[in-house]
């Protein structure tokens, strides 16, 4: 049954044109001084104040019932019991088991937990492994005086969340070391970082999971082609060689090793690409941060998998988070959400969550591949406040289009406090009153109609441990909104058919065969084709 079939759904959609289409938050907190409790919820190292959005405790509890139709708990004992609910990949989705402790941790109660197979505790036990060995060697450049510069060359969930995570954890960078990440093809983003530094004091990170990607293997390539022309070798034994200046960070050890780099740090293929800051692909952060710091990372991430995995419909974050999406999408019809994180460090995690929302959920089919009537993802987009105030969010205020922000804070941390925490924080709780208030009868032009939805994730203190705990947050309610909608959250095949046309144009072009080609693409690869480049 697909979710739309499901009561909750219909009684959602009555609920939404009897009781919400006219509902006023301004007017609801005026009549409900129990607003606030009701709609707010401490998970660990992050409170969530929800209380300004368009919801009343029966839109929360009609939103529960359908979570229940829809089977979200089963989905979520499957994703634990390591089940492959990546069902078009036929593979498990672990990325919370690399935050485990070796023992289950806060988990090992959890009765999924208790009937697992000793396969998995064998994985668990693996998975551990490769993190001590992740972590050692992250030291051991940390120590490594002659390594000034690293350089991550990766894409997708091979770059955004390291990025995310390095940048925001700026204050606790603290081996000298400078963290560049290379992305885009385009040649001037590999050309500026690589005027910045030398060989010999250079560490290229190759992080791609399938060490196929057209993108980072081009960087890669050319990565390579330089150190060689400035004197780097290809010898081993030669101090500034290949072997001792490249690691890549893989499932595909082998075509590393085609590649020529002999440090490879695994992981396994039941670590989605756009999760797997928490695997090897997190070695930036790791000599960024070093170990101890990185193993907070995921103690905070582990504490909000225990909430995630153990606390029930009413009272877990993620799931009230999926709800609110869902609800706003398929009932309130608005369809996008903004991301507003006051924090410098945190400027791209708007970006992070483009990939963990959008290619996660940017689907229209269920698992059985049946064709969904509902809109899925929303379409998510931001930039860091204060920025945004003095961008975009004239439209959030006076636009015709509504759409929900989410402002993302941190009660303090970090170098810099004083007077501009105070300005930040003050400006974030001034802008989500200003949305909900308005202003009216000035005139028309400087009237702002109000009633406009917000949430406030606010964490404790910014520190490893609330930065892993908010990314799992992301994380599981990305997932609870797919498995609520029945979608396949760990796929991304829709990406698929822009390579292989690239591919085909290239072939094409050497082939010189524009037969059946649409003239408007023959006409831009006349235009921008290898004459022009
Ligand atoms: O890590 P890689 O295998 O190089 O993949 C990098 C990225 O590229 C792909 O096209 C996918 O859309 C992403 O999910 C992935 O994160």
């Amino acid at each position: 049954m697909s979710c739309s079939a499901s009561p909750a759904w219909a009684a959602l959609a009555a609920h939404y044109q009897d009781d919400m289409a006219q509902f006023n938050l301004a007017q609801a907190f005026a009549s409900n001084p129990q607003r606030l409790a009701q709609h707010s919820q401490q998970a660990p190292h992050v409170y969530a104040d929800l209380s300004k959005n368009f919801c009343t405790t029966q839109t929360e509890s009609l939103l529960q019932a359908l979570a229940h139709d829809c089977g979200w708990q089963a989905r979520r004992d499957a994703m634990l019991a390591g089940e492959p609910i990546n069902t078009t990949e036929g593979r498990a989705a672990m990325h919370w088991l690399l935050r485990m402790p070796r023992d289950g941790g806060q988990l090992r109660q959890h009765p999924v937990v208790q009937a697992w197979p000793q396969a998995q505790w064998d994985t668990l036990a693996a998975a551990h492994d490769t993190l001590n060995a992740m972590l050692a060697l992250a030291e051991q450049v940390r120590a490594d005086r002659q390594i000034t510069d690293i350089v991550n060359i990766g894409i997708g969930g091979s770059h955004l969340g390291p990025e995310v995570v390095v940048q925001g954890l700026e204050d606790w960078v603290d081996a000298g070391k400078r963290v560049h990440f290379v992305s885009n093809v385009d040649g001037h983003e590999l050309g500026h970082v690589l005027r910045q530094v030398r060989p010999e004091s250079t560490l290229f990170l190759i992080a791609s999971k399938s060490f196929t990607t057209a993108e980072t293997m081009l960087n890669a390539h050319s990565a390579r082609e330089w150190f060689l022309r400035q004197g780097g070798c290809v010898q081993p034994s030669a101090a500034v060689s290949i072997a001792q200046h490249f690691v890549a960070l893989t499932t595909n050890v082998a075509a590393a090793q085609a590649f020529g780099i002999t440090r490879c740090l695994e992981f396994s293929d039941w670590v989605g690409g756009r999760f797997s800051l928490w695997s090897a692909i997190g070695l930036p952060i790791a000599i960024a941060i070093g170990q101890e710091q990185f193993r907070d990372l995921l103690a905070g991430a582990h504490a909000m998998d225990a909430h995630f995995f153990n606390a029930p419909i009413g009272h877990n974050l993620p799931l009230r988070l999926a709800l609110l999406d869902i609800w706003y999408r398929n009932f309130c019809h608005l369809g996008s959400r903004c991301i507003a994180p006051y924090s410098h460090g945190l400027r791209r995690l708007a970006a992070y969550l483009q990939q963990l929302e959008m290619e996660s959920n940017g689907k229209r089919v269920t698992h059985a591949g049946q064709c969904l009537t509902t809109p899925t993802a929303p379409i998510v987009w931001g930039e860091p406040g204060t920025n945004g105030q003095h961008a975009f969010f004239q439209l959030l205020h006076q636009g015709q289009d509504v759409v929900p922000v989410e402002f993302i804070v941190a009660r303090g941390g970090g170098k810099y406090l004083g007077a501009h925490q105070h300005s930040l924080v003050i400006n974030a709780i001034a802008q989500a009153q200003a949305l909900m208030l308005g202003r009216h009868g000035v005139s028309a032009h400087q009237d702002c109609p109000g009633n406009r939805p917000s949430s406030f994730l606010l964490l404790q203190q910014f520190n490893p441990a609330s930065v892993g705990a908010l990314i799992a947050l992301y994380e599981h309610r990305v997932f609870s909104a797919g498995a609520i909608w029945g979608i396949n959250s760990f796929d991304q095949w829709g990406v698929e058919l822009g390579k292989q046309l690239a591919q085909q144009l290239r072939q094409r072009e050497e082939q010189g065969d524009w037969q059946g080609v649409d003239a408007s693409t023959r006409d831009l690869m006349a235009q921008l084709g290898p004459a022009v480049a």
